[in-house]
């Protein structure tokens, strides 16, 4: 799971108001490229999506974002998410979604949650939020010390397709995560082309290096 994760360079961060809205979601990503998703639990539509991705795209990188709660991660895990991501770290939540088998990506922002999330056998930390905490050169800084470790980061918040290079060029990024590939009103609007073309554009430039 880890490997796979670690081939993936993008990320769309999805809050995803209608779960009927969530298989042409993942049908619109799929064909700009992408075949990996987070569905945030930022609604109550969250579950029931991830559920409908699994079971439509068994394929697909399916993980849970936001994911704040063991309860949220049972929830998650059960629908059919394989990995999971929160803006922050909380070594409970990392250790129940770890039990029950999967992959838990926690947030940081600072070296002493870094030293947590190594600690707690992490090895893939969301930097969140991203551009707002230092950006690339944060990023580079934070390096440093803990690169050797083994360690990737997967920053979110503030990416866009103009600085997502900046991002992707650092050794020690795995992949970046954005919500700008589906937004909000592009889902409602059920704006699948706009998606697709957008995931094109994200996942043809990460490929251009
Ligand atoms: O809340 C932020 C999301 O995790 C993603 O951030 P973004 O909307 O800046 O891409
Ligand atoms: C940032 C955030 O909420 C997440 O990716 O879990």
């Amino acid at each position: 799971m880890l490997e796979e994760l670690l081939k993936r360079r993008i990320i769309p961060v999805i809050v995803i108001e209608d779960a009927g809205d969530a298989e042409p979601l993942a049908e619109a990503l799929l064909k700009g490229g992408i075949d990996i998703i987070e569905v945030t639990f930022r609604t109550a539509a969250a579950e029931e999506a991830i559920g409908r991705i699994a079971k439509a795209f068994p394929d697909m990188m399916l993980g849970a974002g936001t994911v704040l709660t063991s309860e949220q991660a049972d929830r998650a895990l059960g629908a059919g998410a394989r990995f999971g991501f929160a803006p922050g770290l909380n070594p409970k939540v990392v250790k129940h979604f770890q039990d029950a088998g999967g992959l838990f990506m926690p947030g940081v922002m600072t070296p002493s949650e870094i030293e947590q999330g190594l600690e707690l056998g992490c090895k893939v930390l969301k930097f969140f939020p991203a551009a707002q905490a230092g950006g690339p050169a944060m990023i580079k800084a934070l390096a440093g010390p803990y690169a050797s470790q083994g360690l990737k980061f997967s920053p979110t918040g503030g990416i866009t397709l103009d600085n997502m290079m900046d991002y992707l060029s650092l050794p020690v990024v795995s992949a970046i995560g954005g919500s700008w590939l589906a937004t909000k009103k592009q889902i409602a609007d059920k704006d699948w082309a706009t998606i697709a073309d957008q995931a094109k554009a994200a996942f043809s430039r990460a490929a251009a290096g």
